[in-house]
This record gives structure tokens, sequence and C-alpha cells, in this order.
């Protein structure tokens, strides 16, 4: 048997676990964080958010059900989020090579070593998390002992770029036109406008859509930091002009409050998890969210026609906003879920309802 190669996760404060490999064997660079939810890999992993970032799993226990078949769902990758896995790498304390579930096609280790993506496993990630979360999301590398490399700051990057598609793509025939643009969007916001009668013409991050016809625009979730997408706002900032629909999501939220004249801020370690409590203003209905950012809207700096939607209870940072008069809301969190609970979802009902209602008074 050959020797297993000598890896480490190495922080940018210098501090070092020693892992083993059992994805890719290969160096990377990236900005460290953590998730805290117990399921949901095969969406986490696709998730086109995660570009750049190596991620960390605090439940101890990964891989145990496997990865899903690859099927095509017309067009749409029917059990993941993006067409490819997105992060740089994963840390995870105890590794399951023995898999079962009923869709299960192969092991996570197979997936990540075919996606040339590098993980480890035999490191106590609590105890990671622990120093992530007193100082902040870190940049850190997943390091062979043969294979040098220094430390990369993803967010230098406009990621969106890497992560949106590039030519524009029609899904459904749907009798509601959603204009959809792509920061690198999750598959289930597509599959959530199209269950709900819609056709989804997803263009590219910067594409400008002043000639397609459309009743109303999404704004999807994407990867590193919203000041990155000037060319997204400008393009947003023409929709508001024609008072059309407008939801957004997780970056999209970031980039409507960013159209509106509001500023966005990283948070010291984000959220990344499926039992965020977020609370609907005006009322006591507190909802439990998933969630996967590190940037958030500055409420304060919100103009006086705009006002917050929901609030998280455990930090009291912005999960979302709408305006006071016009059909343009937004969530920090993700109603489409996948991974995570549904419980949100109802928000595409509202935007759907809002472009019945736009079109009626057309
Ligand atoms: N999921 C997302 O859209 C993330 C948005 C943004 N990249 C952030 O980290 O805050």
């Amino acid at each position: 048997m050959t020797q297993a190669k000598k890896v480490s996760l190495v922080l940018e404060d210098g501090t070092r676990f020693e892992g083993k490999s059992f994805g890719y064997d290969h160096s990377i660079a990236g900005e460290v964080v953590f998730y805290t939810a117990m399921t949901g890999y095969p969406e986490s992993l696709t998730d086109p958010s995660y570009t750049g970032q190596i991620l960390v799993s605090t439940y101890p226990m990964i891989g145990n059900y496997g990865v899903p078949h690859d099927l095509l769902d017309e067009g749409i990758h029917a059990h993941y989020e993006s067409h490819k896995v997105h992060i740089s790498g994963l840390i995870i304390s105890d590794y399951s090579s023995e898999y079962s579930h009923w869709n299960a096609q192969k092991s996570l280790g197979d997936w990540l070593k075919e996606s040339r993506v590098p993980g480890l496993y035999g490191i106590d990630t609590r105890a990671l998390t622990k120093i992530l979360r007193v100082k902040g999301s870190m940049l850190g590398k997943i390091e062979f002992e043969d294979e040098p490399v220094d430390f990369y700051d993803p967010n230098k990057e406009n990621l969106v770029a890497i992560a949106s598609i590039q030519k524009k793509e029609v899904y459904g025939k749907g009798q509601h036109k959603v204009v959809l643009i792509d920061c690198g969007v999750k598959n289930n916001i597509i599959r959530c406008l199209l269950d709900r009668d819609a056709t989804v013409i997803r263009v590219p991050w910067d594409y400008d859509f002043s000639n397609e016809e459309y009743d109303g625009v999404f704004i999807s979730n994407g990867p590193g930091d919203p000041a990155r997408c000037e060319k997204t706002v400008a393009n947003i900032k023409k929709v508001m002009d024609l008072e059309k629909p407008i939801m957004g999501i997780c970056l999209g939220n970031q980039l409507l409050a960013r159209a509106a004249g509001a500023e966005t801020y990283k948070l010291k370690f984000g959220h990344r998890s499926h039992n965020q409590p977020v609370l609907l203003a005006g009322t006591d209905r507190c909802f439990i969210t998933s969630q996967n950012h590190g940037y958030v809207v500055d409420p304060n700096t919100l103009s006086s026609d705009w006002e917050a939607l929901f609030t998280n209870v455990n930090d009291s940072t912005n999960e979302g906003i709408r305006h006071k008069s016009k059909p343009f809301f937004s969530t920090q969190f993700h109603p489409e879920a996948s991974s995570g609970p549904v419980d949100t979802e109802y928000l595409f009902d509202e935007f759907i309802q809002n472009i019945v209602d736009f079109k009626q008074k057309a």
C-alpha cells in the first residue's frame, strides 16, 4: 500500500490542522467558511455561491448517503443546484466512504476526485469553527507537502462573472415571463418559478435585457462581494424605472439594495446553515430559513422609500428589504431552500402575484 501524502489545512493566522485526503490530491487556496447544516452536502457543494470557498462542515459525519444520480430534468440537473461542484475544497471530521441511499450513484470521495476538488477528513472541525467564530472567516489553503501554494482572496475578484452562464437560455412555457439575472443561480430557484407557471429567461449577470419581453425580474444568488457587480446594479436600476415586479435572493437582495442606493458590508463569519430564524417586519412571525452568505445589507442606509422586510433573530442583521409602494422585494435567506426548510417558499407566490397584479394594471 502506498503511503498517503501528508496534507494540511493552513489558515492565514498560521494555524495548521493535519488531515487525510479523500478527494482530489491537489493544493488549493481560498476563503475558509463553516456551515452547520446536518444534511444537504450535494446541494451545498453545487451551490455556485460557494465559488472560491473552502467549506468546513461542523456536522461530524459526512458522506454516508453518497451522491445522487446526475439526471437532467427539462435541461436542469434534477438533484444538483448547478452542473458542477463549485466549492474549492471540503473540510470534514469523519468521512463515511460507505454510503446508502435509494438515489446514490457514487461516493462523495469519488465525486470530489472526478470534480478535481480536494477534500480532507480527520480534522477537528468544531475546534476549527471556534477559531473562525472568534477571528472571523479567514483565508486558508489545503496544502499537500509536495505542492506549496500561496494564499488567495477570492473576494478580490468578480466571481459572478465565473459563476454566471455565458449565453441566454429559456426554460418552460408558462404565462409569466420572468427574466432571471443569473449571478450563479441555484437550480431550485428555476424549479420554483417553473412550478408557478413561469417562462424563465435566464440571462448572464451583465446582460442588457431592455429589449426582452418580460413581466418581472428575478435576481439570483451568487458568489463574492456584491460591490463587484456594478453592471448588474445598473441593469436593475433600469427595471426599477419601469416599475415591473422584482424579487431577489441572497446576492440578489444585496444587489437590489445597492441599486436602491443602500450599502452592503461583510459579516464576521457569515450565516451558513439550515436553522437561521428570521422575523417578518410588523409581525411576530418567525421563520426558520436556509442561508449561505458572508455579506449583508446595512438597513440604516436604505432610503425612506424602502424598509426592512425580515430581520435575523440571532444577530439582528438584515434578512430582506421591500419597497414601500412598488412591487420590489428580496430576501437575504433562501426561500427556495435546497437544502433546508421550505417554510418561506410562499414568497415565490407573492412575486408571481405581483406580476399578475402588474399585468392587470397595464
Ligand atoms: N448565497 C449568496 O447569494 C451569497 C451572496 C454573497 N456572495 C455573500 O456571501 O453574501
